[in-house]
């Protein structure tokens, strides 16, 4: 088979469903291959962002590599954000950008769509991703593709292919499987010893789990764990919603001083920390009430765990987990199954009130509440950031697809798309109304690729987020661009609502209605923002007067 041909098919065997891209005269040679071959569909959206940010949540929901497909420079620079974020969160997208043959790079004219230099495509994604390759030729095309998805799926990260246009038809061999990347299972024992003998001796043992045990698929190995070690649980602000499927009783989501306050003081001052596929990041630790010490807690995240003042190298996390298990002795008792809520996501007994009182940010997370109880099927969410994503944080426990660290905007309605693509599971999407002026035309492409996503638009007719941090800003203000009447013209029904009673009848519109996405566009006071995100801002606002920001 040619090169296109082969490179597609070991994506796909390594669980890839499609390929997103957007077209260039660098990356056409490789397209219809694509196309012809029938390998894999290809997906195009409007804007190199929106591709990354929908193969980045395909990655998510699949845990499986995503692919994206883009032409040199112009293309594979726009899509640099968004690669950036599934960098940051552990989300395994393959690259492949075109890129101009031996000859165009001799010719000793400046190629179009060319930076700094030649090389600039590459130095820049060197930047973004854990590896990177650029075929040359024939012999050594297969090695590099095997060792490009092996780092794809080890870190669990984007990687960079560099394919010149003139070589999309190469005739290469297949391209070899390589067996995992080694470790030392002596080590690991080592490790694991350790922090079952430091879990014992702690007085106020905990664990806390996060993205890499969703991205490994290790939650029902670390069910089973926190079933063995008999100790608390809880999320962190990316992890929430992990476990939620399991008969393990996640004690809730850590979220320093903007949380319960008895759940952060027990992490807080635990003296034995167990932080598993923990991204130690700001926004899962930054609103600490204290200067958290990362020394009285075992991390084990990037496949290496870090203890006290030592730490252990190449010690992958479902390495680590199994012999936590092997050590573990099977205890017989089985827990009660927890009291199952309508939906797994949702903390029973909250509703809409019925009534005309004008939306407040306080309603919308029971609103989007509502409307999962109701959905009567698992309904995978995505969420942009901003308020949106905050004011579920009070009553959702479900695994949102959202940039909760990198926290890009514009990441929730092609993240949406991606989610119903890979899964092909109906999407809610959470977006406020300036991340929606950054990707929301996308939905533009619902009708042609047969999508019908519900969107929940969070209309404060402003950057309320920027207010909350800078409150003399003057630069927040966006205006009310009426997305209803606009998302009827992309080919969906839009509902724009105002009152607590009529939100509750759009959530019954959208449900009944298929085959089109739904926009539900929630007109809310400028200069409010949820509960959840008030005490964020707050936290973060008395540290940074407390460090004399
Ligand atoms: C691509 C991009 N540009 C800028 C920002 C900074 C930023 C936020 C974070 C702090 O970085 S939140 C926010 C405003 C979001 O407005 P909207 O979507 O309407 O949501 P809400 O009104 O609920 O704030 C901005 C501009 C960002 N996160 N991502
Ligand atoms: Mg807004």
């Amino acid at each position: 088979m040619n090169l296109s041909q082969t490179l597609i098919r070991a994506l796909k065997d390594q669980g890839a469903g499609e390929v997103f891209g957007i077209p260039g005269d660098f990356i056409l040679p490789f397209f219809s291959q694509l196309e012809q071959s029938g390998i894999l569909p290809l997906v195009t959206l409007s804007h190199e962002p929106a591709i990354g940010f929908a193969a980045d949540a395909a990655a998510r929901m699949r845990c499986r590599p995503s692919v994206v497909a883009v032409t040199y420079g112009a293309g594979a620079l726009n899509a640099v954000n968004a690669i950036a974020g599934a960098y940051a969160e552990r989300s395994p997208v393959f690259v492949i950008a075109g890129c101009p043959s031996d000859a165009e790079r001799g010719s000793g004219f400046l190629l179009h769509h060319q930076a700094r230099t030649l090389d600039s495509q590459y130095q820049i994604f060197r930047e973004i991703t854990c590896d990177q390759g650029r075929i040359t030729d024939a012999a050594t095309a297969p090695a590099i593709i095997a060792r490009l998805i092996r780092s794809c799926i080890t870190w669990s990260q984007p990687v960079l292919l560099e394919l010149p246009r003139d070589l999309a038809n190469l005739e290469i061999d297949a391209v070899p499987s390589l067996p995992p990347l080694p470790f030392e299972p002596a080590a690991v024992d080592a490790c694991a010893r350790e922090i079952l003998s430091r879990l014992h001796q702690a007085r106020q043992p905990m664990l806390v789990v996060d993205v890499e045990i969703r991205r490994y698929q290790l939650e029902s190995e670390v069910a089973e764990l926190a079933r063995r070690l008999n100790i608390p649980v809880v999320t962190t602000l990316m992890g929430r919603g992990l476990l939620a499927e399991t008969e393990v009783q996640v004690s809730g989501t850590y979220l320093g001083e903007a949380g319960d306050p008895t759940l952060s003081r027990l992490v807080e001052t635990s003296d034995g920390l167990l932080l598993l596929g923990v991204i130690l990041s700001d926004s899962n630790f930054g609103p600490s009430s204290q200067r958290f010490d990362v020394r009285k807690a075992m991390l084990a995240s990037h496949r290496a765990v870090h203890i006290g003042y030592h730490s252990y190298h190449d010690i992958p996390l479902s390495a680590l987990v199994a012999q936590l298990l092997e050590l573990l002795p099977a205890s017989s008792q089985r827990p009660t199954k927890k009291n199952r809520t309508a939906h797994p996501s949702v903390q029973v007994g909250l509703s809409l009130l019925d009534d005309s009182q004008t939306l407040s940010a306080a309603d919308m997370g029971v609103g989007i509440a509502d409307l999962l109880a109701q959905a009567g099927e698992p309904m995978p969410v995505a969420s942009d950031i901003g308020d949106c994503l905050f004011s579920t944080l009070d009553v959702l426990n479900t695994p949102l697809v959202a940039p909760g660290y990198y926290a890009s905007m514009g990441f929730g309605v092609p993240a949406g798309l991606g989610i119903q693509l890979a899964t092909g599971q109906r999407p809610l999407i959470l977006v406020g109304d300036g991340a929606f002026q950054m990707t929301g035309w996308e939905l533009g492409n619902c009708r042609r690729l047969g999508l019908d996503p519900i969107v929940v638009l969070f209309n404060n007719q402003s950057w309320e987020m920027i207010r909350v941090f800078s409150p003399t800003s003057q630069c927040s203000d966006l205006g009310d661009w009426q997305y209803a009447r606009l998302a009827n013209d992309l080919g969906g029904l839009g509902i724009r609502v105002r009152t607590r009673s009529h939100f509750r009848y759009a959530i019954r519109e959208a449900l009944s209605t298929r085959g089109q996405f739904v926009l539900i566009e929630c007109v809310l006071p400028s200069g409010e923002v949820s509960p959840a995100l008030q005490r964020f801002a707050e936290t973060l606002q008395q540290k940074r007067t407390a460090a004399g920001a």
